[in-house]
């Protein structure tokens, strides 16, 4: 049976996390293989530093401590996972720094000069109309400095051009208009665009957290 390594992608807002958790329960669902929910930055003290670190780390430096949480990421928990046969989701991955460290004032082929050799993802990239998105933002007591720092539609814009470089790496890649569709909707769709060759029997499902 094959293991699926996902990437739910997107614009600050348009909801990775809640279709990210959600496609991990959904998939644990159809078993037999369990699913381990992961997010970028990760969830290790680098990761954490990351996220906390934000305001002082900025252009290529951020995208170089991105790049070495991901290898990290991808050696210790990524490939590990995969290879004890579980279906690994994660929130984020090589797509957002083509986007944020953009966004940063980075060009694309720096930014994939950092990430070029890591584990090739299917990259699920969420879309929704700019203004819903900007009206979830505005609606948060505090936004980060690369929230503030870029648009929607910018963002969006980037994802295209970040989906088109990654197609020329064979990357396998699917978007989701989730305009005005429920969370289960959206996630109805992803499983829908997955593989046929998922089991569809469910046996003893497992999930699996991060350490
Ligand atoms: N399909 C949907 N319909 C309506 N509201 C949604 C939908 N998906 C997510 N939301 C809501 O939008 C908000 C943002 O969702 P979420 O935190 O999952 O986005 P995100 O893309 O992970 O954000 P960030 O980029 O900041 O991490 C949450 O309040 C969530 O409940
Ligand atoms: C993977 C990744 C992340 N970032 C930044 C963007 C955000 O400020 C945080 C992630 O937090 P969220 O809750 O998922 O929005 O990290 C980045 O700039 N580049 C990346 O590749």
């Amino acid at each position: 049976m094959i293991s699926l390594f996902i990437a739910i992608e997107g614009p600050n807002g348009v909801g990775k996390s809640t279709i990210a958790r959600l496609l991990a329960n959904r998939l644990a669902d159809l078993g037999p293989a369990g699913v381990h929910l992961t997010a970028e930055p990760s969830r290790t003290p680098l990761g954490q530093l990351l996220r906390r670190q934000e305001d002082f780390l900025h252009g290529k430096a951020l995208a170089l401590a991105l790049a070495a949480d991901r290898a990290a990421h991808i050696e210790n928990e990524i490939i590990p996972r995969l290879d004890d046969g579980f279906h690994v989701v994660t929130d984020r991955y090589v797509a957002s720094s083509l986007v944020l460290q953009r966004v940063d004032g980075l060009d694309l082929a720096e930014i994939w000069s950092y990430n070029r050799y890591v584990l090739p993802a299917t990259v699920i990239y969420l879309e929704d109309d700019p203004d819903v998105i900007r009206a979830r933002l505005e609606a948060r007591p505090h936004l980060t400095r690369l929230e503030r720092a870029g648009t929607p539609e910018q963002e969006l814009a980037h994802y295209r051009d970040a989906a088109r470089h990654l197609h020329r790496q064979e990357w396998r890649q699917h978007t989701v208009a989730c305009n005005g569709l429920t969370p289960d909707h959206i996630v109805t769709t992803i499983l829908s665009l997955l593989p046929a060759d998922l089991p569809l029997t469910s046996e003893a499902p497992q999930t699996c957290c991060p350490s």
